[in-house]
């Protein structure tokens, strides 16, 4: 990482501002800003402590943009994701992210120069290389025509037997899109073995399901993928990859989110593609948090999470490197984004006494993302990373208060207890319900959200301190897909189509509390400020300038 030794850690004092105010600092997953209609759940649900913030308070309640290229993503049309919009909160500037690095080493064939494609082609001859992730378009973990390219890439440097282990979305993209998606690529293969390559789909499973768990939530997650995938073993079995799909779908309550493991077999019910030694894997999901566990049990030889049966000799790279910090996987297809020097680093430098919290489901984003992708403490000493167990094994919708009573309490104690300065938390619910589609749960869950933004507010009123209070990006404010006027688009049977991804929506921030002071506004000569602009923000609320290649801050002080 880029914590090398020549930084200048030391952040100068603010001219105008005091230290020794404590901040509770509040990141809303999923809290976009929209117009009020029946399919925006966060105007739909009570919230009466985010109301407060805003009504009548044009100087410290505004909004800032939570995707595209604010927050390094490749186009206007990316929506933004915890990610992105984590390591733009902590880091304060903007970096060019994992799918836009990836685009461009596609695009300059830089990929196929670097070592990490070396390493696995050296099993292109006489091995299988397998490709393991999420296929869909949605471009917050991985995007189909990466892997289309990558596919054609392999096959014209010599891979002669390609298996791809796919894992359906309708998470980042509609429900039933995983269909489309699987037509696509069964296309692109048979173009491949129409070349004399011996290229098929060998598994396939829904992300939430089978692989994609993240921050140690359920291994049973990862494990189901490792069995279907590793040892071809699956309590579905079919053909091929499209009537999998099909089927899988037809059941009552099928989700491409949750659909069961499966494995292709031939002819004689054998499994077309288990990974065996010699192969090459490749790990083609670009962003980090639901692709650690799986790089641990693919790569570590000390491994006790669950029984893998069988380990096989493999040369293995993820398409970036998930953690910096673990070097985990070793190899990588494209360097991930080197965020260096970021706000919670320069902090701990100034002594600045940090409490994080969120419950498992998000805990990484306040800690690793927020810290660019590093694991850990930057001094142990002063910071404490607190991680409320997340319910596993069901879908949120289930019990869309999930730990947010829990989360403010956290908060609430460690702003009361007078050891910290800054307490930050993320409060999960809007996000991970309204991921369910289920628009009444994610209205119960904006509401859970709310009350916990109110006891974090009270606590900071009892010691004197200041909120700042913002989100991620978009999610529960809008709950259905859209034509261009913005009209709900009905499919061709006339029916709604619910929105379980992100949006494209800005996302508020206010700033208040009895320690702000007097004269502290928004500035409104900013053009287009985005989340990258909340960390010199934050520096200033705590006495300090930022560093000089911030991103601006957004509030000034006036005379009063
Ligand atoms: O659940 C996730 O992995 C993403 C959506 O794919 O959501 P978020 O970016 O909010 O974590
Ligand atoms: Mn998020
Ligand atoms: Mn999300």
């Amino acid at each position: 990482m880029g914590s090398s030794g020549d930084v200048n850690w030391k952040l100068e004092d603010h001219p105008k501002l005091p230290k020794g105010k404590t901040i509770g600092l509040i990141v809303l997953d999923g809290w976009g800003e929209s117009d009020p209609d029946q399919y925006n759940c966060i105007h739909k649900a009570p919230t009466p402590a985010m109301d407060s913030l805003k009504n009548g308070r044009p100087d410290t309640w505004r909004l800032i943009k939570a995707h595209g290229t604010a927050v390094g993503l490749p186009s206007e049309d990316d929506m933004g994701n915890s990610e992105v919009g984590h390591n733009a909160l902590g880091a304060g500037r903007i970096y060019a992210q994992g799918a836009k690095l990836v685009d461009q080493a596609l695009a300059s064939g830089k990929i196929y120069e670097d070592e990490g494609f070396k390493y696995i082609s050296e099993s292109f001859e006489k091995g299988t290389v397998h490709l393991i992730g999420l296929l869909s378009d949605g471009g917050v973990h991985s995007r189909l025509d990466q892997v289309q390219l990558l596919l054609k890439g392999f096959a014209e440097r010599g891979a002669k037997r390609i298996r791809v282990h796919i894992l359906t979305d309708g998470r980042d993209v509609l429900d039933g899109s995983s269909v489309g998606f699987v037509e696509t690529l069964e296309g692109d293969l048979a173009a491949l073995r129409s070349k004399g390559v011996d290229a098929q789909v060998a598994s396939g499973g829904g992300r939430m399901y089978v692989t994609m768990d993240r921050y140690e939530n359920d291994w049973t997650v990862v494990k189901r993928g490792w069995d279907a995938q590793v040892l071809g073993e699956a309590p579905h079995k079919f053909k091929s990859a499209l009537e999998a799909v099909k089927t899988l779908r037809a059941e009552p309550g099928a989700n491409d989110q949750y659909l069961p493991p499966f494995v292709i077999v031939d002819d004689s019910g054998k499994a077309v593609g288990p990974i065996v030694d010699g192969d090459a894997v490749v790990t083609f999901n670009f962003r980090a948090d639901r692709m650690v566990m799986h790089a641990k049990a693919l790569e570590y030889e000390d491994f006790d999470k669950f029984d893998r049966v069988r380990v096989p000799k493999i040369r293995y790279a993820g398409m970036l490197q998930y953690d910096g910090e673990l070097k985990l996987p070793s190899r990588y297809l494209v360097s991930p984004p080197l965020i260096d020097r970021t706000s919670g680093e320069y902090l701990a430098h100034n002594g600045i006494r940090t409490f994080a919290c969120s419950e498992t489901v998000k805990f990484g984003h306040v800690t690793f993302f927020w810290n660019g992708n590093r694991s850990g403490y930057f001094n142990e000493k002063l910071e404490e990373y607190v991680e409320i167990p997340s319910d596993s094994g069901i879908s949120f919708n289930v019990q869309p208060k999930m730990k947010a009573l829990e989360i403010g309490e956290k908060a609430r104690d460690a702003i009361l207890s007078g050891k910290f300065d800054q307490v930050r938390v993320n409060l999960p619910n809007g996000d991970m319900v309204g991921h369910t589609g289920d628009i009444e749960a994610t209205v119960v869950a904006c509401e859970a959200a709310d009350l916990a933004v109110r006891t974090i507010l009270d606590a900071i009123e009892k010691v004197g301190g200041i909120y700042v209070v913002t989100a991620d990006h978009g999610n529960a404010e809008d709950m259905v897909k859209r034509d261009k006027s913005g009209k709900p688009a009905l499919d061709k049977e006339g029916n709604l189509q619910i929105l379980t991804s992100h949006t494209l929506k800005p996302v508020p921030i206010a700033i208040g509390g009895p320690g702000l002071s007097a004269g502290v506004r928004f500035r409104q000569d900013i053009e287009t400020p985005g989340l990258a602009n909340v960390a010199a923000t934050v520096m200033n609320l705590h006495g300090f300038v930022a560093p000089s290649d911030y991103e601006t801050s957004l509030i000034e002080v006036v005379d009063k």
